[in-house]
């Protein structure tokens, strides 16, 4: 069924990944061709980037497709579904193919733990030269070998060859995903495909991007869109199991300037133990109905009001879970009251280090993104009054809709040269191609950031 082709054009090797004229859509859908630089697949405005590669032959890569991240406790699925067949190629639509396609677009949830974010679908998208929408799909990445048992319950295995994934997971997993489902694991990097993502998702919705207008008061402060369409330079803080941090310069010119490992993973985790909660929706409902100020010590627990001179207010927290190891006050406290707990102090932790990588870097805009903002309004309000409130106005918090698929949605939209390298050579290829690109671009350029890809000591610092 596979007839896997490989071939040379230009300065990148080009694969296309399985050409199997049953299950292509699409008119010209037989043969392989190399796009010249002047068809590029309307993606955005970034594909102008010198850093891009020119070399493009996904417009007859064949469906279905998928953008795979595969995370520490949440596994992302970003699944395109074509709107614009016609009923010719409906008719040559291979039967396997279109069970997949009905069986994620009828359904919102499958197996144990999967969903589907139906809130978050995007219609009316054009990905190489295809109109239809994209779905979002999530499951605990705990899960994954029922993930796998189910895709070849469908017939993916017989369908699909490679599959184009991302995280920490495209390492760990690959073998299995060899084993059980004889699919190979196009492998890019995390961060890469986090930014592309996003720069997609904002072209793609007005409303993408959002702040809170009042920050400075979190009873009152409100969601209202912003307008992203300048993004550059921000800071962006990935809140997921752990916690990456980046400045972005340019879709292709960033660093990994700082990270924490006290992240979404660790609030779930101190949650469950000291609650004995066992899902993350329960324990932001818990912590939605809690109180901090009965675990922490505040300001004014210690000064009696305000620490005036530097400007600390008496609400503010002096001391995280400061109150607990008074025998009294440890009998009055609530699993709602921990939980919140729980969550602020991860929370302002998060905070405190983005405002001062922000600080540093000399940049005004922090974009927060990841899963642990999923449902969870407390930590984006806390975060956009932290911003505020320590910057004196100067710097912004600001939040995207689609929270934690940006790396699932950029692994999706790869294009075919970086994915032959992918391919061809392992991820190791792409990175260090990059990071001579990067390089050498920053050697003219007034900042000099160059991409966190080889983890040198120089770009990376870690709190943790
Ligand atoms: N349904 C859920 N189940 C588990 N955690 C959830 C859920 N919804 C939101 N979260 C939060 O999101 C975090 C995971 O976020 P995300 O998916 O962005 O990261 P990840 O990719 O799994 O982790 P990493 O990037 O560190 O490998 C969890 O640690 C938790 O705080
Ligand atoms: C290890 C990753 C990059 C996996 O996504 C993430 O969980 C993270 O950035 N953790 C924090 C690691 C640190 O302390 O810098």
């Amino acid at each position: 069924m596979t007839n896997k082709k490989s071939f040379v054009g230009g300065p990148k090797a080009a694969t296309i990944i399985k050409s199997t004229e049953t299950f292509i859509y699409g008119s010209s859908h037989k043969s392989t061709v190399m796009k010249s630089s002047n068809d590029k697949p309307n993606i955005s405005k970034y594909d102008e980037s010198p850093l891009r590669p020119t070399i493009q032959t996904d417009a007859l890569m064949t469906m279905p497709w998928f953008g795979m991240d595969i995370g520490g406790t949440l596994t992302k699925l970003v699944y395109f579904e074509p709107k614009d067949i016609t009923p010719d190629e409906q008719d040559r639509e291979a039967g396997i193919l279109r069970n997949i396609r009905r069986y994620l677009t009828k359904n919102s949830a499958y197996g144990k733990t999967g969903h589907r974010d139906t809130h978050l679908q995007m219609d009316n998208v054009e990905i190489r030269k295809r109109k239809g929408s994209l779905h979002f799909i999530r499951f605990q990445t705990t899960d994954m070998g029922n993930f796998l048992s189910l895709a070849k319950q469908k017939g993916m295995a017989e369908l699909v060859t490679t599959v184009c994934a991302t995280g920490g997971g495209a390492f760990k997993f690959e073998k299995d995903f060899r084993d059980q489902v004889n699919m190979k694991l196009a492998k890019f990097d995390e961060l890469d495909t986090l930014i592309k993502g996003i720069l997609f998702a904002d072209l793609q919705n007005r409303t993408e991007c959002y702040f809170y207008e009042n920050a400075s008061n979190i009873v009152k402060s409100v969601k209202r869109a912003f307008n992203f369409s300048e993004p550059f330079p921000f800071i962006l803080v990935n809140v997921g199991s752990g916690v990456s941090i980046l400045a972005v310069y340019g879709p292709d010119n960033y660093k990994r300037i700082s990270g924490t490992s006290l992240g979404g993973g660790t609030f779930l985790g101190l949650c469950c133990l000291l609650t004995g909660c066992t899902t993350f929706e329960e324990a932001i409902q818990l912590a939605t109905k809690g109180d901090n100020r009965k675990v922490d010590k505040l300001v004014k627990d210690i000064y009696g009001g305000d620490y005036n001179r530097f400007g600390l207010p008496g609400d503010l927290v002096a001391s995280s879970f400061g109150q607990m190891h008074i025998t009294e006050k440890r009998l009055t406290v609530s699993r709602e009251d921990l939980a919140n707990a729980t969550l602020v102090t991860i929370t302002n932790n998060i905070g405190s280090i983005a405002r001062m990588c922000a600080l540093n870097e000399r940049i005004d805009k922090v974009v927060f993104v990841g899963n642990f903002l999923r449902v969870n309004p407390i930590s984006m309000k806390l975060l956009a009054y932290a911003m505020e409130f320590w910057s004196n106005g100067t710097m912004k918090g600001l939040f995207l809709e689609h929270e934690g698929y940006f790396g699932a949605l950029g692994c999706l939209l790869q294009f075919n040269g970086e994915l032959a390298a992918a391919l061809n050579d392992g991820l190791d290829h792409v990175q260090s191609e990059n990071h001579n690109l990067i390089e050498s671009m920053s050697d003219s350029a007034s900042k000099k950031p160059s991409g966190d890809l080889s983890h040198s000591p120089e770009t990376e610092s870690s709190t943790s």
